[in-house]
């Protein structure tokens, strides 16, 4: 219920925001002034750094002195910079909850108490002047979990010291901006559909918005899951669940302030665009940002320079275009079999044979001559007990193969090479040489190095020294197994793949040999297809010993539905002590690996932790786009009546049926025009491909102002953008154009290809425009009809080419 201006109620809380602010004005002159004193401060300690420390080198006695005043001196420093860059994010915050001090407010009468407490909700929290009474209470305060969870009526909530019961007696959502209240609802639901249809009715801003102000009931039990090692959220297209995801950061971070920092929260996302997309967010509610990254990025990081690593993106081009190419349907059944469990469990056989025969050792050479031949370093390795694991044997032998370095070492001093080795030191060699010498052998006086044979046999061993670094290093490195030629065997090896699936317990698939030979093709000349670069590593890892990250406790991967079975379990080990939650919605599994029964690594994810570790939430109700467009994107796709659209209006998705590319070209200009000119700040011309977004792209440059989205691009801006629908992914716009809704191999015509156009037309939020070349899509034949309007080119009032809608690209 919307309360008005003249009533009471609204005069009273007015006068409440009014005296706020004023305090929240005196905290920011306070803090104003704590932090120009220590910026005073540090200043003076950078400019004087090295008056207040004494240097003297002179003996080790006044070096360690000067050491101890210099880190002292840093210590102090460093400090001050810490609690500066506090206060200036609490100056940040203050200056927000100037603006808009709250955005709700209950009245919570405990069981048994006369008195009901009145409780505001804020971005962060606020006590009045005498330090007594919170006058702003922080959103992730354990009594906020009231606002969130109940409408007005018998309420509870659970604190470490047991269940408090009670009765909500007033629920009421402000909007205020600028210190004044523009809108007040008393709701009687759990948030009401008021404000929350003023906050979605609003143009995009080119970046996500916080929601703490509307975070509905399930949405909060992703933000606050505490319990689950593994939280698993599936959510329809626009249900927040990357909001849920960025809010839960923020709550993770008050709630463990003290012991858990941004640094050990990493978010997993499609790609660089979108971490721009989210980056706004944690900053808006005064947190400072996770680390993000995509999966992409981490895999190029750990495979290194030894192989060409392909881009998702590109096997997915690859997937959606190449199909006329040779080699292609073996490559498509290499990439779905690659991505299934079964693959998983046939890596895993295949490790457990390794455990007893098959790996690849090479031979470790020191100068020209081979040390240890690599069938000997077998024959050491598989001579080692079997119960110890591969790693672990992999250290043994290591240590085995330096030590038999060590012994070359000692026989090398006295060969003919090393005479010639030592004659060639120059002298700043012969200087760093001495120098060396004098370190390890401590007894080593000046003059010994004036007796000619000393100083021959010294150098010769600062010689044999060099000359064995590289094939120690290599050995430390565990480099004589030859992983790539190992990894390669189960493809090249027939009675290796048909012992690691005994092993497993399984079938090798019908199409196996096919995949064998795309994939060795591959391998043989460096390149890494994106579905072999985890599965490469994780034997890899298994058979060197894996490089976990222990100080990370939080992993959030978002569009979780396009991760592998051996993705997820290749992060599992990567991240062992974190907690995982992954975000997705079958739906949109667009990968070329997802199969028709839509079986992902989504799905098997739940079977890495035990039940009891894991929590499942699903979110059904839809808030992106408006009521019409929700109800035709939910006929795309098989279950999806189970959506639930939130009430706004908007019109019908309308589709244009266009002669040919020319043609097309010119309506969407037009359409464009008008799209720009009626106020949406964000607008997608989003196409099937990479390769088509370009030809858009080229098409209209000259007449639209637009901007091309590739896989790299890394920014998201306000405008107009040609996006392929990979790309598109994750993000939304006040305005979709859909390429070619056709049923064209340019546009979507197969069974395939139908979550990926279910992707394609969830991004938009008040507006979706339809355009096909030639014919139209079969998705939108038959019952959809009824939800979506046909447009016969020209009869929607759009601009004319060349008319000015471009030129204002503004505001409503
Ligand atoms: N509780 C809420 N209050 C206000 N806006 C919300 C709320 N939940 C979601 N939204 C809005 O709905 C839109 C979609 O949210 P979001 O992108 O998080 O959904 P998603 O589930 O990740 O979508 P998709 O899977 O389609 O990428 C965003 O504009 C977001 O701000």
């Amino acid at each position: 219920m919307k309360v008005s201006e003249r009533e009471p109620e609204w005069t009273a809380e007015q006068r409440r925001v009014d005296e706020v602010v004023r305090q929240v004005d005196r905290s920011i002159e306070a803090l104003e002034q704590q932090t120009s004193g220590t910026h005073l401060e540090m200043v003076d300690i950078r400019k004087n750094f090295w008056d207040d420390v004494t240097v003297n080198f002179e003996d080790s006695a006044e070096m360690a002195e000067t050491f101890a005043s210099l880190k002292q001196q840093a210590e102090i420093l460093s400090e001050r910079e810490r609690a500066h860059g506090h206060a200036a994010r609490q100056l940040k915050t203050l200056r927000k909850l100037k603006s808009s001090p709250y955005f709700g407010r209950i009245d919570f009468l405990e069981n048994g108490e006369a008195q009901a407490d009145r409780v505001y909700l804020g971005i962060a929290s606020l006590r009045d002047r005498a330090d007594e009474h919170y006058l702003i209470y922080d959103w992730r305060a354990p009594i906020a979990s009231l606002y969130y969870d109940y409408p007005p009526g018998p309420a509870e909530l659970k604190t470490p010291s047991g269940l408090i019961e009670g009765e909500l007696l007033l629920k009421r959502q402000f909007v205020i901006r600028e210190g004044e209240i523009v809108s007040l609802f008393d709701t009687g639901v759990t948030i009401g559909d008021e404000l929350l249809q003023e906050v979605l009715g609003r143009q995009s801003d080119a970046q996500m918005r916080s929601i703490v102000g509307t975070i509905q009931r399930e949405q909060n039990r992703i933000i606050r899951n505490e319990r689950s090692r593994l939280l698993l959220v599936q959510g329809a297209a626009g249900s927040g669940k990357t909001s849920a995801a960025l809010q839960r950061v923020a709550y993770l971070l008050y709630r463990f302030r003290g012991t858990l920092n941004a640094d050990q929260i990493v978010l997993f996302s499609p790609n660089p665009m979108f971490n721009s997309y989210v980056s706004t967010v944690l900053p808006e509610l005064g947190e400072e940002n996770m680390q993000q990254t995509t999966f992409q990025d981490y895999l190029g990081a750990r495979l290194g320079h030894s192989f060409k690593l392909e881009n998702p993106y590109a096997q997915l081009e690859y997937a959606l275009r190449a199909e006329l190419e040779p080699g292609y349907s073996s490559r498509m059944e290499g990439i779905r079999y690659k991505a299934t469990t079964g693959f998983v469990r046939l890596i895993d056989g295949f490790l457990g044979v390794l455990g007893r025969e098959g790996l690849v050792f090479r031979d470790v050479r020191f100068r020209e001559e081979t040390l240890v031949s690599g069938a000997a370093i077998g024959a050491h390795f598989y001579g080692l007990d079997r119960s110890i694991s591969v790693p672990n044997r992999m250290r043994l032998t290591a240590e085995w193969l330096l030590r038999l370095l060590k012994e070359r070492q000692k026989t090398a001093r006295t060969e003919p090479w090393v005479d010639g080795a030592v004659e060639l030191l120059d002298k700043e060699t012969y200087l760093k040489a001495y120098q060396t010498l004098r370190r390890q052998n401590r007894q080593l006086k000046d003059e010994s190095f004036d007796d000619f044979d000393r100083e021959r046999e010294l150098l010769g061993q600062y010689v044999v020294m060099e000359a064995v670094k590289p094939t120690r290093t290599r050995i430390k490195k565990l480099t004589f197994v030859d992983v790539r030629s190992t990894f390669l065997k189960l493809f090249l090896d027939s009675e290796m793949a048909a012992a690691a699936a005994a092993q497993a317990g399984i079938e090798l698939p019908g199409q196996w040999e096919a995949i064998c030979k795309d994939t060795i093709d591959r391998l043989l000349v460096k390149k890494m297809a994106y579905e072999d670069a985890t599965p490469f590593l994780y034997v890899v890892e298994r058979i060197r010993g894996f490089q976990t990250n222990t100080s990370v406790r939080h992993v959030l991967i978002d569009e979780a539905q396009d991760y592998t079975a051996f993705q997820f379990a290749y992060l599992q080990r990567l991240f062992p002590f974190s907690r995982i939650t992954a975000l997705g919605d079958l739906n949109q599994s667009i990968q070329a690996h997802a199969s028709e029964e839509a079986s992902t690594g989504f799905t098997a994810l739940a079977s890495l932790y035990a039940s009891e570790e894991t929590e499942t939430i699903v979110l059904r109700q839809s808030y992106r786009s408006t009521r019409p467009i929700v109800e035709f994107t939910s006929k795309l796709i098989p279950d999806g009546d189970g959506i639930e659209p939130f009430n706004r209006g908007g019109d019908k998705p309308v589709l244009t049926v266009a002669a040919d590319s020319n043609a097309l070209n010119g309506l969407i200009e037009g359409r464009l025009a008008r799209l720009a000119a009626n106020g949406n700040r964000t607008i997608a011309v989003i196409c099937k491909t990479g390769a088509q977004s370009k030809a858009v792209y080229e098409a209209l440059r000259d007449r639209v102002p637009l901007r091309l989205v590739q896989s790299e691009t890394s920014t998201f801006e306000p405008g107009i953008v040609v996006i392929p629908s990979y790309l598109a992914k994750g993000v939304e716009f006040d305005a979709v154009l859909v390429y070619d809704a056709s049923g064209e191999p340019s546009g979507y015509g197969k069974e395939s290809e139908r979550r990926l156009f279910y992707t394609v037309c969830t991004r938009a939020m008040h507006e979706l425009h339809l355009f096909a070349l030639g014919t139209v899509s079969p998705f939108l034949k038959g019952p959809i009809e009824d939800y979506y309007a046909s447009d016969s080119a020209g009869q929607q009032a759009d601009l004319q080419p060349n008319a000015n809608g471009f030129i204002d690209n503004g505001k409503r």
